[in-house]
């Protein structure tokens, strides 16, 4: 028997996120091949005539597995029903500028959405922030939504962890399907520190750590780290816009492993709310290494943090609490 169609919403979805990100959905590619969907499409009042014209071409492109298109600037309207919420509505961040220098505009955003999805999204709904700063974004959605349950609250920073494994690959000149279990710690922003010392390589000869195999500690602790904290700001700066369809494709990875589950042996990074795991503080949004089954992630345990990844693991936890203080000053 065919199944229910599943309602995912996406905000902003006139930007460019949105322009790479919907089609992505109407194909498959965020909950499988065989899992109709129906659309949600919100963008503000000048972006109308625009969302109006994603709407047409999604009806041209005429996808199988699409089975409604709902576009429109009524925020209730957009929340109602939904299974799944994919928030990327906000102002981007420009050359020059760090991602909390979008905060104010942003965060009033996203307390005025988390009333709208708190009272008429599906139970159950799953949310996924991408606009910047995406985990403070994700943490004021989840204070300003209490009844929504805080494990179905994340932000994205599967973008930095695919990132992470892309440079490992390129490094390394194998399949980036190869490379596994890189970690992104903390917040989607500068401080992150992406974390090679659990991943590793499928190879001929078995697994092997990618330490082993890079044989260059000194490039992994400099210079691989800050190219991928800094890798939003290069593809700002090639493209004088923000990443887009890596951002898209990323939010799908995000999505369809949170539902479907992660392979056996595989873990992810996704922005959740701390349970106070590995030390860092409760009541953050912060990303940790998870695995996801039946619909649920779980944070993994027992990996060892060594004097390098503690400092770094604590500079972006530091970070996060003070945008939160900054944030709640902007709403004050
Ligand atoms: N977490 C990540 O990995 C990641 C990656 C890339 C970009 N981003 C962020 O995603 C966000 C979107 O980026 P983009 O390049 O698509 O920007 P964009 O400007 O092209 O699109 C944003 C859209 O949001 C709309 N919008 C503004 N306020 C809104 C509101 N209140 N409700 C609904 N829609 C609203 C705008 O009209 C616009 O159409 C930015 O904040 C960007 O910094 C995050
Ligand atoms: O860097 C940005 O502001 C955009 C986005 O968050 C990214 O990482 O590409």
């Amino acid at each position: 028997m065919a199944k229910e169609p599943v309602r995912v919403l996406v905000t902003g979805a006139a930007g460019q996120i949105g322009y790479a990100l919907v089609p992505m959905i109407a194909r498959g590619v965020m909950l499988g091949p065989d899992q109709p969907v129906i659309l949600h499409m919100l963008d503000i009042p000048p972006a109308a005539e625009a969302l109006n014209g994603v709407k047409m071409e999604l009806v041209d492109a005429a996808f199988p597995l699409l089975k409604g298109v709902v576009a429109t600037t009524d925020v209730v309207e957009a929340c109602t029903g939904v299974n799944v919420a994919v928030m990327v509505g906000g102002f981007p961040r420009k050359e020059g500028m760090e991602r909390k220098d979008v905060m104010s505009k942003n965060v009033s955003i996203y307390k005025s959405q988390a009333s709208a999805l708190e009272k008429h999204a599906a139970a159950n709904c799953k949310v996924l922030v991408v606009a910047n700063p995406a985990n403070t974004n994700a943490l004021i959605l989840k204070e300003f939504a209490p009844s929504i349950p805080e494990k179905n609250i994340t932000c994205l920073t599967r973008l930095d962890h695919n990132r992470a494994l892309g440079q490992i690959s390129e490094r390394l000149s194998i399949q980036v399907s190869d490379v596994k279990n890189v970690i992104i710690w903390g917040n989607h922003s500068s401080s992150q520190y992406p974390d090679v010392n659990h991943a590793t390589v499928k190879t001929p000869a078995g697994e092997k750590p990618v330490r082993e195999l890079v044989k260059d500690d000194e490039w992994l602790n400099a210079e691989f780290i800050t190219t991928v904290q800094q890798r939003g700001a290069a593809i700002i700066k090639a493209r004088k816009l923000s990443s887009a369809l890596s951002a898209a494709s990323s939010a799908c990875d995000h999505i369809r492993d949170w539902v479907l589950g992660t392979p056996e042996g595989t873990w992810v990074s996704m922005g959740v709310y701390s349970d106070g795991s590995y030390n860092v503080p409760a009541g953050l949004i912060y990303s940790f290494p998870v695995t996801c089954q039946n619909g649920e992630w779980k944070i993994v345990q027992g990996l060892s943090i060594d004097e390098f990844s503690r400092k770094k693991l604590d500079l972006t936890a530091d970070e996060l609490s003070e945008e939160k203080a900054l944030a709640y000053s902007c709403l004050s």
